[in-house]
């Protein structure tokens, strides 16, 4: 059991018609009028009346002939459908109202109500349709899981032209209000949030209790006031579309009091007051019924005059689908009544509606709407964004820690540097200073060599003396290539550093940048969504304010998704920065490490050995700051990373005896690792390569996932907004084609007729033809587009929305142009591309153009039959421009109009391009992107469509 949840009271509701990108179709449709014969009652029998009325067939319903009575005058009346004395309510409700009960579950209005004399049937077939309606209305909400219906119910009784309300029976009379928008309501009517169905069968009863009932000669249970019971189905979709549209409509299940005569029904007193406001409301709806029936619906039509016709007045003729059961009772002595009833009906089969689908975009429901997608964006923006911010920006602070420790470093390497070479110095010094002492001639390696010599032998006796001496020299030697390479190194590996350091402070300000920007975005939004609660606020709005707003709100949407649009700009920059940034990020890392590496080697061999250096003979290839070009990039890294690293740290272990250096080894899962690791050596400096190197591509594959996912989301919420935008548009467009149509409301009644017979189809497809080529005329529409509309169209029904389409196009045209050419000098001015002479000229280019190709598309004879046929004179001058300003100008000649496009296509070349689709006519007002310089005549539609 689908059971459905409270919402709040609309504070407006916006009926759209379902819209079609080119404007509503209305459809106009006749009401359903059925009949129903009762058997005769027992009162009637026992009185020995006679069946008067015989149902024929299914449609027909026959007075019977009797020989005794004179004025009896056969007759016979149609309708769609009628039933028999023996025809259950199944049937009944089946085929003379379940199609208005479920259309309401469709968001089209649907009123069923029972017309008759009193004790016809009435009250009798209208609880049986309204316990199936209710049946079947929760049927198909069990069946539609997808969607979310909400029922409420309001239920009203017209007793002596009082309203009063059923579920709040001590509420005292109710005021009829007028309301734009809504139409007449009665004031403080109680509307009542449908639980399940048990819920509703309950407050039906209750309504039934709450009727006046009273007795009369024909009715025991006589109804003595006019009941209508109103089912308010709302529905939308289940899932969170971002749609704000639901469908709304309201069921009107009508049961009314008989029409009576005094003498038949034998009452008096309040029974006769009753029967006498009953008879005057009846008789109203008559009048009116019988006045729309004539079609003549620019004349009065008494609404006004009864309660019943005020309430029922969009179910008369308005937007609502509408299905009549009128009951009849067979008794020989009501033939008269029961022909009242029948004249009644066969007017009210004449009776056209325009039901629409209703579209409801609450205020409250599309601002809830925008405040939830506000805050989702919000949310969005401090989740994954803001998280992204968040982890930019300790991404920032790491960075920055980076930039200290790595200052530090260099201060600490400097140090080394400078240290390593004032001992160097000293060394150098001291040995020249024993050198000059013993003996001037030897160079100085050689002085050294013998003093190391010396002070060898005198510490180890043992010792060789020959080995020592050169032992030293080499050492010595070495020691001073050590100190020029250390140098370099240092230097190197400083301006590395600088390099580095410059790097990601500029890093760092592109991030703060782009984080401001961010920051402003959601301001943006922010001012977005407090425009939105301006909305909330606003009050009901006549339909030029209604256009005016919704540009406004086409603009702003616009802006939104412009707005939208940079964001998505500034993220993938975001992402860009933030692979940078990740890219560099093993980088640094290792170059972190490695530097760290270097300077605690360099450090520990200090003290034992100041000079030794850490194989510098490959360090340059490894030193490489993050931002310079090809050997940056984490694939061109990770080779040096894995392999060259571990090899470059390697230290001949027999050259420094007693360093305590360890020599790193490759694990087996991609570790670097020294051999400290293993037992015997000290666990320090182990650098595992492998494992943060997928730490920093997790973080940045997971960064980039989630901004990816924040942008596909934004793209769906461009789709989604400009989706609004078009929904807009088409409001926007039903607007201003209302206004347009508004004036000559006949004619719109006319061109959405769906008329079912194919003849009338006919003549009015020729009708609106005439019509649109008329308007061709008068706006100076380009020929090309004349003549393809008028090819295609050739009065196939499913053209009509085409059809209907060009028509309103045109009508706003026309009228455009004659506001832009009764406008002030400076506001044509501003509006020339839509002028009447822009038009003109547009057109004459394109006669220019026409005339141009006569030559290359017609032969010389056809060119000289064309002459001829046209009364263009053989010898006179621009014949061929002569020619082609003769088409198209006679816009009630259809001979004219036939023979104008066949040349026109001719020389455009239609035929042989095959056929025109028709959806270049599309309703979605776009024209063909690759437009041509011949389409330049339909420019200011295109001009108006860009809104
Ligand atoms: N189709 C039918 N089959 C059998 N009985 C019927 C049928 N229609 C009506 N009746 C019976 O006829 C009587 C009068 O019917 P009902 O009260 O529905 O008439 P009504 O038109 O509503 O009268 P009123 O206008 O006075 O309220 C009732 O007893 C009802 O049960």
């Amino acid at each position: 059991m689908s059971t459905t949840t409270p919402i709040t009271p609309a504070a407006k509701v916006e009926r759209t018609p379902a819209s079609t990108p080119g404007g509503p179709r209305v459809k106009r449709e006749k009401i359903l009028v059925t009949v129903r014969l009762r058997p005769l009652s027992k009162k009637e029998q026992s009185l020995k009346d006679q069946v008067a009325w015989e149902c024929v067939d299914d449609h027909t319903v026959v007075l019977k002939q009797f020989s005794h009575d004179r004025t009896n005058s056969s007759a016979q009346y149609t309708f769609d459908k009628v039933f028999g004395p023996t025809c259950p309510s199944d049937i009944v409700y089946e085929e003379g109202a379940k199609e208005v009960a479920l259309s309401s579950l469709r968001g089209i209005n649907g009123t069923i109500f029972a017309y008759g004399q009193t004790s016809s049937g009435k009250t009798y077939t209208m609880r049986g349709i309204t316990e199936r309606a209710v049946n079947d209305i929760y049927k198909h909400i069990e069946n539609t899981p997808a969607r979310e219906y909400i029922i409420k119910i309001s239920a009203m009784e017209i007793y002596n032209e009082v309203v009063k309300d059923m579920l709040k029976p001590d509420s005292g009379p109710l005021r009829l209000l007028d309301d734009p928008e809504k139409g007449t309501i009665a004031e403080k009517l109680e509307e009542q949030i449908v639980k399940d169905i048990a819920h509703l069968r309950h407050l039906i009863g209750i309504c039934e209790a709450q009727r006046q009932v009273g007795e009369t000669s024909l009715n025991d249970a006589s109804s003595r006031s006019h009941q209508i019971i109103r089912l308010m189905i709302e529905s939308s979709l289940k899932e969170s579309s971002g749609c704000v549209n639901s469908y709304m409509a309201n069921l009107n299940l009508v049961d009314l009091a008989g029409s009576e005569r005094a003498s038949q029904t034998n009452v008096e007193g309040s029974r006769l007051k009753e029967g006498c406001h009953i008879n005057l409301s009846l008789l109203t709806l008559t009048t009116v019924i019988r006045k729309l029936s004539d079609g003549k619906r620019s004349g009065h039509v008494p609404y006004r005059q009864s309660k019943l016709t005020r309430i029922l007045q969009p179910s008369l003729g308005g937007n609502a689908r509408t299905a009549i059961v009128c009951t009849l009772s067979p008794a020989l002595s009501h033939v008269e009544q029961s022909r009242i009833t029948l004249s009644f009906a066969s007017c009210a089969k004449e009776v056209t509606t325009t039901a629409q689908v209703n579209v409801v975009a609450s205020d409250k429901q599309l601002v809830r709407q925008l405040q939830r997608e506000v805050a989702r964006l919000e949310a969005e923006l401090r989740t994954p964004e803001h998280s992204a911010f968040s982890n930019s920006e300790v991404m920032l602070m790491e960075k920055e820690i980076q930039i200290k420790k790595m200052e530090m470093e260099m201060e600490e390497l400097k140090r080394e540097r400078d240290m390593a070479k004032s001992q160097l110095d000293e060394l150098q010094r001291k040995v020249q200073r024993d050198q000059i002492g013993r003996h001037p001639m030897e160079s100085s390696s050689c002085r050294v060599a013998k003093c190391l010599t010396f002070s060898a032998q005198s510490r180890n006796p043992l010792r060789q003396s020959s080995t020592v001496p050169s032992m030293l020299v080499h050492e010595i030697r070495k020691l001073e290539q050590l100190q020029v390479q250390l140098g370099e190194e240092a230097n190197r590996a400083l301006e590395v550093l600088q390099k580095e350091v410059a790097c990601h402070r500029l890093g760092n300000q592109d991030a703060a940048e782009t984080i401001a920007r961010l920051q402003a975005e959601i301001k943006e939004v922010r001012a977005i969504r407090s425009l939105t609660r301006e909305v909330d606020v606003r009050d009901v709005v006549s339909a030029p304010q209604v256009g005016a707003n919704l540009k406004e709100e086409i603009t702003r949407l616009h802006s939104q998704g412009s707005t939208i649009a940079n964001l998505e700009e500034r993220l993938e920059n975001v992402q860009k920065s933030l692979d940078k940034l990740v890219m560099s990020l093993p980088t640094i890392s290792y170059y972190k490490e490695d530097l760290t590496k270097s300077s605690k080697t360099t450090s520990k061999r200090q003290k034992i050995l100041p000079l030794t250096s850490s194989g510098t003979a490959n360090r340059p290839q490894h030193i490489r700051a993050p931002c310079s070009h090809s050997p940056t990039s984490r694939e061109a890294l990770e080779p040096d990373v894995e392999n060259k690293a571990p090899e470059n740290n390697l230290i001949p272990h027999e050259n420094i005896s007693g360093s305590g250096m360890a020599t790193p080894s490759k694990s087996e899962d991609g570790n670097v690792s020294s051999r400290e690791d293993t037992p015997g050596y000290r666990r320090s400096s182990s650098v595992n390569m492998k494992k943060m190197k997928k730490m920093f591509q997790n973080a940045a594959e997971e960064n980039i996932r989630s901004i990816k996912a924040y942008v596909t989301e934004l793209k769906e919420r461009v789709a989604k907004l400009q989706y609004q935008k078009q929904l807009l548009v088409c409001q926007v467009l039903e607007l201003e084609a209302n206004e347009t149509v508004s004036c000559s409301s006949e004619h719109e009644e006319t061109i959405s007729d769906l008329p079912k017979s194919p003849d009338s189809w006919r003549l009015i497809f020729l009708e609106q033809m005439q019509q649109i080529v008329q308007l061709w005329d008068i706006c100076h529409v380009s020929l090309i587009h004349r003549t393809q509309f008028y090819l295609l169209f050739r009065g196939d029904p499913a053209d009509q929305i085409y059809i209907e389409v060009e028509i309103r196009r045109l009508n706003w045209l026309q009228q455009h142009l004659t506001s832009v050419s009764n406008a002030s000098p400076a506001r044509v001015g501003d509006d020339s591309s839509i002028s009447l002479s822009s038009s003109i000229k547009s057109l004459r280019q394109e006669r220019e153009f026409l005339s141009k190709r006569i030559n290359s598309r017609l032969t010389e004879e056809e060119r000289e039959k064309l002459y001829i046929k046209w009364q263009v004179p053989l010898q006179g001058k621009q014949r061929k421009l002569q020619l082609v300003n003769k088409l198209w100008i006679d816009p009630n000649d259809r001979e004219h109009i036939e023979e104008s496009a066949d040349i026109v296509a001719r020389l455009v070349g239609f035929y042989e391009g095959g056929n025109v689709a028709k959806e270049m006519f599309e309703l979605n007002f776009a024209l063909p992107e690759n437009k041509k310089p011949w389409l330049l005549g339909w420019q200011p539609i295109s001009n108006f469509l860009r809104l």
